[in-house]
């Protein structure tokens, strides 16, 4: 009978721990990707970006854009297009370091947080993720090839710095300027 107890309430346990971790994965992971969600990645960035503060630690933030994916969604269908958000990923996240995070803030943008690091580091990282991103494709159902690039907007923690938003806004002229430099591009805005 004791044997019963235990071993039901253990089974109770464990179910429970993995519902919650369920859970867990719900609610900071995107769907799709598996990477963090926009909420979550600004939780760690906000964690990061408070340690920078304190600190003194360098910290750098890259802000990623798929270049023209409406055309691929429009040419090869919206469930192509997502096989291509998740090739992304995986792609960048290989070229990433371990201690660095990607995050998917929007529908095809991303972020990329890089901890412990300079500028002239991350241009360095950030070109490597540039370059495996076009060095990379995928074969469709169909066999057609599709290609893709990224335009990417770089900066990092300036000791003037209030909150996250002053890096972001940075990122995004540095994004924007990629952009209108004609896209799969790193630009930098440094202050
Ligand atoms: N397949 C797919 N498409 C998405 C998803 N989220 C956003 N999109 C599409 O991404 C496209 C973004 O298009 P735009 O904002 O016009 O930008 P763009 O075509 O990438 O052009 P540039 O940013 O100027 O290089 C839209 O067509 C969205 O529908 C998604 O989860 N899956």
């Amino acid at each position: 009978m004791l044997l019963l107890v235990v071993t039901t309430a253990l089974a109770v346990f464990y179910r429970v721990r993995y519902l919650q971790r369920e859970l867990d994965q719900r609610a900071t992971r995107d769907f799709l990707t598996g990477m963090p969600n926009r909420r979550h990645f600004m939780e760690l960035a906000e964690r990061e970006f408070v340690r920078a503060a304190r600190h003194g630690t360098p910290l750098a933030l890259a802000v990623v854009d798929l270049d023209l994916f409406k055309n691929i969604n429009d040419t090869y269908g919206h469930e192509v297009g997502d096989q291509v958000l998740k090739r992304f990923c995986a792609v960048t996240r290989q070229a990433l370091r371990h201690l660095d995070t990607l995050g998917r803030v929007g529908g095809e943008e991303f972020a990329i947080l890089l901890p412990d690091t300079r500028l002239a580091a991350a241009r360095e990282v950030a070109e490597r993720v540039r370059q495996a991103v076009e060095a990379a494709d995928l074969t469709t159902a169909r066999g057609e090839r599709v290609a893709f690039t990224g335009s990417f907007g770089l900066t990092a923690y300036l000791p003037g710095d209030t909150d996250l938003t002053a890096l972001f806004r940075r990122a995004d002229v540095a994004l924007y300027e990629a952009k209108a430099g004609g896209r799969n591009a790193v630009r930098v805005q440094a202050d």
